[in-house]
């Protein structure tokens, strides 16, 4: 895939990966869904192997698996896949990276590392150019989910400066509740047309007033889509 490419906006469904009863990846369902989220929902873009996905539950091998049949059944359908490749061991994030890169995926999203965490902007940002650097064809976005990752560096100090580190940089998903932080990152970055991807359902409308360009949600819709859309 092109780089850069069109950029990714509206409604970005995060995908949950379907399991079987006996804990197996069910990847006989894939192309289903991808016709359920384009014909039913009107939603072209997905984010895969995230939060919603449980990705960081699911083995390294799992994980590229599932990437793949996303690719691979979102041909000619899709607009995007962006897949997570984010995990505590840099050279798994990397290897994932590379991955998604050869896959023909559209973009990699990455989370900070949340268990023996980076406690600097700077620790972060070399963690992520790192893994940037594993696939330097594809957008990259950042992927800001403090509450889960523990790692509370605000997302407007982290963006300052940031195509200097990460030249493939796209944009921010974000998923926290701090709109103070998301509105300064919005508003400190007008130049750089920077996808600004908003993560917590709940507060949609408020992070839209304060310029979000699209949302990467678990909950979809038509109506949500046309919405993003207009
Ligand atoms: C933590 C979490 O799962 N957040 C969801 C929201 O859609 C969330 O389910 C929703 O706001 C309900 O709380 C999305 O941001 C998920 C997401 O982007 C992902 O799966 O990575």
């Amino acid at each position: 895939m092109a780089f850069p490419k069109k950029k990714l906006q509206g409604l970005v469904a995060a995908t949950i990966t379907p399991m079987t009863e006996d804990g197996e990846i069910n990847f006989s369902v894939i192309g289903q869904y991808v016709d359920y989220l384009v014909k039913e929902q009107g939603v072209k873009n997905i984010f895969v192997n995230g939060t919603t996905g449980e990705g960081l539950s699911l083995s390294v091998s799992e994980r590229r698996q599932v990437a793949e049949e996303w690719v691979t059944k979102g041909k000619d359908k899709l607009d995007q896949v962006i897949i997570h490749v984010g995990a505590l061991s840099l050279k798994e994030s990397q290897e994932l990276a590379q991955h998604a890169a050869e896959i023909g995926a559209d973009g990699i999203a990455v989370i900070a590392p949340f268990f023996l965490k980076p406690w600097t902007k700077d620790i972060l940002i070399n963690f992520l150019k790192e893994v940037a650097a594993a696939a330097p064809a594809l957008p990259f976005y950042y992927y800001h989910i403090p509450a889960l990752t523990g790692v509370k560096i605000r997302a407007e100090e982290l963006l300052d400066g940031i195509l200097d580190k990460i030249p493939t940089f796209q944009g921010l998903k974000f998923s926290d509740t701090d709109l103070l932080d998301f509105g300064q990152c919005v508003d400190q970055n007008r130049q750089q047309q920077f996808a600004f991807l908003f993560g917590v359902d709940e507060q949609l409308l408020s992070a839209l007033v304060m310029g979000a360009t699209g949302a990467v949600g678990s909950f979809v819709s038509r109506d949500l889509s046309t919405l993003l859309s207009n």
